[in-house]
């Protein structure tokens, strides 16, 4: 079927008009500027209109270039992944390697450090980043990596332990922010959704290597020092690659930085005409709602300064001010708080420990399956993200989060439980228990795949909601948002474990995911295949559920149609 016919047919079946231009009802222009890309426009039934598939540049193929950024901004996610993974199996052997025995409370501390510093840089990160550009961001986060990492390697005491985890917490807030923000800025439409996903399957791959490492250096002598030390090797090698990275063409032009932006656009769009890059750049130009507040080129330091702040100011006020931005900032905020407390990085953090409570005689190895899962998982999600949409992975998933939970909840209540050191690997599970033991596994197995394809991931599709001059500012609070979730999870795990059991934590969590749920089926609109200005469009007159996700298949049909 051709471009026109396939156009028209789906037009019809979504029920969406096409506007005239000029005599023709639709334009198809080619790759060269002459005569294939579509270009029309959609309005709904309230004439509000959605832009025009004008992206005769999306028909290139991406390069190489692109993918050469996109591994590297991934090792923003690795680090995010090892520097959160390495601590459930630290915990299990380090012993009085600090100096003494470890409490509860101390290893709460010690894990919940990173979130504490993570929250604390994802809230500033947004502006450092729209001040200071994503790359340079990305850089400084590598610094704190290789500090924090550093101290934890050669700690020997408890506090050295929780300062150097602090740390490295400021360099994971910073990355777990700008890598989305970096990826989804230089992405072509039609893959955007799938390289931030790449970023998270980044996360679970650390997570899983850190599990796997840290499985094999056990009955190693210190080992969990080599598992922490070397976490510094891709944080390294990010640093030094990524002085020789471009910003991102969006962040030059916020800049007015417009040769710089062609420049970048020409190595993300192999072959584009000057007109494509033009069509490109003015496209991007009309995302900013407001220019920045730019200090002139012989400014002082403080009039650097004070410009920055001013700029800050506005775009805070703007993200409060109008209603389509105060509704994509709490749907990114609730989908981040959602992901952290259903309960998920509790069994990152603590599944070492919690295994050996409950009796099972080789709690690293479950923990593995549970890391390998959610790798396996995200797989599944970065397959599909930009064809099925966000939404139904969503939606599809969080039910079989609660019915996992609440099948662990039951089984716990039929198995041992004590924390204590002593309670070690002689008190292996037998007869019925062990059957319960299997039950608990195979429904943490349930929960971790739908966890990992719905929204384990979907979150960090935050950037797409919010449009240019609020996606620093309103990234942060969402990003803020995750570890004040991590924080809060982390350092009332194990406390919860002991004072309502197992069972009740669990069905707590259960509880919140069933909510999460209900929520995501009438507040979370679907984005894929929408540009940033459909998005800020929608969200000005509601939260159109059902709209969005009319309009989204309706671009994508014509993606698919196209390519
Ligand atoms: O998306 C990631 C991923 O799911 C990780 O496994 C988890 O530890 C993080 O907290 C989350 O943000």
């Amino acid at each position: 079927m051709s471009d026109a016919s396939s156009l028209r047919r789906l037009n019809s079946e979504q029920g969406f008009e096409m506007q005239k231009n000029g005599d023709e009802q639709f334009v198809i222009t080619s790759a060269s500027g002459s005569s294939s890309s579509i270009s029309h426009e959609f309005t709904d039934g309230n004439d509000r209109e959605y832009s025009a598939i004008n992206d005769s540049i999306e028909s290139l193929k991406p390069s190489p270039m692109v993918f050469l950024l996109t591994i590297l901004t991934c090792f923003c996610g690795f680090m995010f992944g090892y520097d959160t993974g390495y601590i459930s199996g630290a915990l299990v052997v380090i012993g009085k390697d600090l100096g003494g025995h470890l409490t509860d409370g101390d290893k709460e501390l010690i894990t919940s450090a990173t979130s504490l510093g993570a929250f604390i840089t994802a809230l500033i990160g947004g502006g450092l980043a729209d001040t200071f550009g994503r790359k340079w961001v990305i850089s400084f986060a590598n610094i704190m990596f290789i500090v924090g990492g550093g101290m934890q390697t050669g700690a020997h005491t408890k506090w050295t332990m929780i300062v150097g985890r602090f740390i490295m917490g400021w360099g994971v807030g910073l990355a777990s922010l700008v890598a989305p923000i970096y990826l989804s800025e230089l992405a072509p439409t039609r893959f955007r959704g799938r390289l931030v996903v790449l970023n998270v399957l980044a996360i679970t791959l650390g997570q899983l290597i850190a599990y796997g490492i840290g499985a094999g250096l056990t009955n190693v002598k210190n080992g969990w020092r080599i598992l922490v030390g070397l976490s510094l090797i891709p944080s390294s090698l990010q640093m030094v690659l990524f002085v020789f990275m471009p910003e991102t063409p969006r962040y030059l032009i916020l800049r007015d930085r417009l040769d710089e932006a062609r420049k970048v656009l020409t190595k993300v769009y192999q072959g584009a005409s000057e007109k494509q890059l033009n069509d490109r750049v003015s496209e991007i130009k009309s995302e900013i709602l407001a220019p920045p507040v730019v200090a002139g080129p012989n400014a002082t330091r403080k009039e650097k300064a004070k410009a920055a702040f001013q700029s800050f100011c506005i775009n805070f006020k703007e993200l409060f001010r109008s209603a389509a931005n105060r509704r994509a900032l709490s749907i990114v905020v609730a989908l981040q708080l959602f992901q952290q407390f259903s309960g998920w990085n509790a069994l990152m953090y603590y599944s070492g420990t919690m295994f050996k409570s409950v009796g099972f005689d080789d709690p690293t190895s479950v923990s593995i399956i549970i890391a390998a899962t959610n790798f396996v998982f995200t797989i599944v999600a970065f397959l599909i993200i930009d064809k099925v949409g966000r939404r139904i992975l969503l939606v599809g998933t969080m039910w079989g989060m609660s019915l996992g939970l609440i099948i662990c909840a039951i089984a716990f209540h039929y198995l041992p439980f004590d924390t204590s050191d002593s309670a070690a690997v002689q008190d292996v599970l037998s007869g019925p228990e062990q059957k319960w033991g299997i039950v608990v596994i195979v429904f943490v197995f349930v929960f971790a795949a739908s966890y990992a394809t719905g929204i384990g991931n979907v979150p960090w599709q935050q950037s797409e909601m919010l449009p240019m001059n609020v996606r620093g500012i309103g990234t942060s609070f969402a990003t803020a948002a995750n570890w004040a979730g991590s924080l809060i999870v982390s350092a009332t795990f194990l406390t919860m474990l002991n004072n309502i059991t197992p069972t009740g934590t669990f069905a707590f969590y259960a509880g919140i995911c069933a909510l999460g749920e209900v929520l995501a089926l009438f507040f979370y609109p679907e984005t894929a295949g929408l540009n940033l200005e459909d998005v800020h469009t929608l969200l000005e007159n509601g939260y159109q559920v059902k709209e969005s996700v009319r309009l989204s298949k309706q671009k994508r049909q014509l993606y698919q149609a196209r390519h």
